[in-house]
C-alpha cells in the first residue's frame, strides 16, 4: 500500500531514435503472455491473474501482458458492476493486486485492461507497472469497438453503450525498452502504430478480446501488418475462449517479430506464453529494409499531430 502514493504517471516519451537507445534497456528478455480464463467472478480472476503472473515469472518473464478485460466479462452491461476508481485505491483490487504483484517478483506488467470508473464515466483502461510496483502508464481504449454490420453469424456489439474512448497514446519507457500501448480495437488504426514507431517504440503491445470472426478473419493479419510496417515487435493477449458467453473469444494471444514473423502463439485455452524477444532483430529488420531512409516523404507524409 505504502508503494501506492509514491507512483510516478510518465507515460508519452519522445524517442528519436530506438535502436541510439538500446544499450540502456534490456535487449534481451523473456515475455509472459497470460491467457486468462475469464469468470463472473472478480474475486476468483484477480487470484487467477495473480497466479499466472507468478507462473510466468517462475519460467523467467520480465514483462508480463494481461488480456483485455482479465477482471470482468467482455459485456457492456457488467463493465458497470466490475469498474473501479484507480483514485480510491481501496477499493480499486485489481489494481492493487497488479502493483503488489510487480513490486514483490520484481516485474513489468502490462496490465491488459480493466474498466476504469472516474468523473462519472467509464473507460477500458490498461495499467502499466514497473518492478517496484510504482504505475508507470495508463492508456484508456482510444478506438471503441462498435461494430457496423456484423460480419456473417456474428453477434452485434456497441462498446460505447458504456464505455467512453480515451483521448490520448501512450509509450512507455521501461527496463524493457520503449513500449506502445493499444487495446484490441486500437490495433486496426495504423495510424497509432505508426506514431508509437515514430515515438522509437521497440514493441507495442495489444490487449484484446476478438471474437470468433473478427478473430479468425484478421486477429493474425492485424498483428503482423503492424509489426511488419513499423519493423518493431506486436505483442498480444486475449482472455481465454468460453464457449457459453453471449461473446465468444478467439485466444490465440501472440508474439510477432519485425518482420512480421511469428515467434509463439497458443490456441484458444488458458495458457500462459513465455517467448524470448531480442531487439537485435529489429536493428537487422531495418538494416534489411531500410525504410525510414527510403520514404518518400515529397510524395506522401505521415503527419503525427501530437509528435
Ligand atoms: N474488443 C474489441 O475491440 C474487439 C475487436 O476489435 C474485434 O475485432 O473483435
Amino acid at each position: 500500500m505504502a508503494s501506492i502514493s509514491k507512483r510516478t504517471a510518465s507515460a508519452q516519451s519522445f524517442v528519436s531514435d530506438p535502436l541510439l537507445q538500446m544499450p540502456k534497456i534490456t535487449q534481451k528478455f523473456k515475455i509472459g503472455i497470460c491467457q486468462l480464463k475469464v469468470t463472473t467472478e472478480k474475486n476468483v480472476n484477480i487470484l487467477n491473474a495473480h497466479n499466472l503472473i507468478q507462473v510466468a515469472a517462475e519460467q523467467g518473464a520480465s514483462l508480463i501482458l494481461l488480456p483485455e478485460m482479465w477482471n470482468c466479462p467482455y459485456s457492456t452491461d457488467m463493465f458497470p458492476k466490475f469498474a473501479e476508481d484507480f483514485n480510491d485505491i481501496d477499493s480499486a483490487p485489481s489494481f492493487l493486486m497488479l502493483s503488489e504483484v510487480a513490486s514483490s517478483l520484481g516485474v513489468t506488467i502490462i496490465g491488459g485492461s480493466i474498466p476504469e470508473k472516474d468523473a462519472g464515466q467509464l473507460y477500458n483502461t490498461c495499467t502499466v507497472f514497473g518492478p517496484k510496483g510504482e504505475l508507470k502508464a495508463k492508456h484508456r481504449k482510444i478506438h471503441l469497438f462498435d461494430m457496423g454490420k456484423p460480419l456473417p453469424g456474428e453477434v452485434q456489439f456497441k462498446e460505447s453503450d458504456s464505455i467512453s474512448a480515451g483521448d490520448k497514446p501512450t509509450v512507455v519507457d521501461t527496463d524493457f525498452g520503449c513500449i506502445g500501448i493499444g487495446i484490441c480495437h486500437d490495433i486496426r488504426f495504423p495510424e497509432l502504430a505508426m506514431s508509437y514507431s515514430a515515438r522509437g517504440a521497440h514493441l507495442i503491445c495489444y490487449p484484446g478480446a476478438f471474437n470468433m470472426s473478427t478473430g479468425a478473419a484478421l486477429w493474425e493479419l492485424e498483428q503482423r501488418t503492424r509489426a511488419v510496417d513499423n519493423q518493431l515487435y506486436v505483442a498480444s493477449c486475449s482472455p481465454s475462449r468460453d464457449s457459453a458467453s453471449s461473446y465468444i473469444i478467439w485466444g490465440h494471444s501472440t508474439l510477432v517479430g519485425p518482420m512480421g514473423e511469428i515467434i509463439a502463439t497458443t490456441g484458444h485455452e488458458e495458457a500462459v506464453l513465455i517467448a524470448d524477444i531480442d531487439y537485435a532483430a529489429i536493428q537487422l529488420a531495418r538494416e534489411s529494409f531500410p525504410l525510414k531512409s527510403q520514404r518518400r516523404d515529397d510524395i506522401y507524409q505521415f503527419v503525427d499531430l501530437l509528435g
